[in-house]
């Protein structure tokens, strides 16, 4: 079953559309990674999930059911959220800002000892939040979200500006969340801090969801340029027609965007040109490319 799904969900405000035409499918029980440059839409999509904003067109189930008006109340119940990071209150200490959050939901005490012992703060409760590292906010933010013992989790960009560690941290933490059952719904920037951990991978831009899938998938997706090696490449030239996005570097010839049809062709035009192919290959492309020639406006 989808914990989550949309249906054309949006949002606009005034004449700027800032969710489009969105159609999310959360998995129970994965590791959700929304990624997508700042101000692509993911605080924003988030929000309405959490009803915390309307939005202007679509729809939302939660659990498989429809968020309504009658529904949201019972729905949210079942999730835990950070997305104005960090919260809290500096002045008290983690344990004071906890029993605010236990007595405004009606937790029971084992429900915030446990959240506290998952992200391991249990020797910081007294301590006062001004005080914490900003990792150690974040895990106090996660506690927060944990304590009602939600289905769901929803995290903004909970590894932003932590240390390596601390990002380290975070991942271990939302792994062993996934391994309990909760499904995860984490939100970031920046596809490292994420992919690896994430099951199933959303990727916004501009709005508009331009992947949804696994890790695996998205590779696939793209298709990496085409490099051949040639002999002599005084032969080159003559061959390239404008129309293909071609470039010469040294003696290969790297060729963007083509598929295989159009790399035979250009292959037998260079052979009978007479500039001696010695190598066809594609590139070898990272995630970290192809998220960015994603996500940089060169949608394949
Ligand atoms: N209340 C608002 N009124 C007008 N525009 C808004 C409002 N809230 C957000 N926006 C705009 O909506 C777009 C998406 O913002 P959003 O915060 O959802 O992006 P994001 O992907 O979460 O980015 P970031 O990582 O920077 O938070 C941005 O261009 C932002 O300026």
């Amino acid at each position: 079953m989808d914990i989550v799904s949309t249906q054309a969900l949006g949002k606009r405000y005034g004449s700027t559309t800032v969710v489009d035409d969105l159609h999310l499918r959360i998995p129970e029980g994965c590791v959700y990674g929304f990624l997508g440059p700042n101000g692509s839409g993911k605080s924003t999509t988030m929000k309405m999930l959490l009803s915390l904003i309307a939005p202007t067109s679509g729809r939302i189930e939660l659990f498989g059911r429809p968020m309504t008006r009658e529904t949201r109340r019972d729905l949210l119940a079942g999730v835990g959220s950070l997305i104005e990071a960090p919260p809290g209150y500096g002045h008290l200490t983690g344990a004071e800002n906890l029993r605010i959050v236990q007595r405004s939901l009606g937790l029971r005490n084992d429900q915030v000892e446990r959240a506290v012992r998952t992200v391991r703060l249990q020797d910081q409760m007294d301590k006062t939040v001004r005080h914490y590292s900003l990792g150690m906010k974040q895990r106090l933010g996660i506690a927060m979200a944990l304590a009602r013992d939600p289905r769901l989790l929803v995290l903004d960009e909970p590894t932003n500006g932590l240390d390596p560690a601390g990002i380290e941290e975070i991942r271990g933490l939302l792994r062993h969340l996934a391994s309990t059952g909760v499904t995860v719904m984490v939100s970031s920037h920046l596809l490292g801090e994420i992919d690896r951990i994430a099951d199933v991978l959303g990727i916004l831009n501009g709005g508009r969801m331009i992947f949804q899938g696994s890790r695996a998938d998205l590779t696939r997706s793209a298709s990496p340029d085409v490099l051949i090696d040639t002999l002599d490449p005084s032969r080159v030239e003559p061959v390239l027609r404008s129309d293909l996005s071609a470039r010469l570097d040294g003696h290969t010839v790297r060729l963007s965007g083509i598929d295989d049809r159009t790399t035979a062709r250009v292959v037998e035009d260079l052979a009978g040109a007479g500039a001696g192919v010695v190598g066809v290959r594609r590139d070898e492309q990272s995630l970290e490319d192809v998220f960015m020639s994603l996500t940089s406006g060169g949608r394949p």
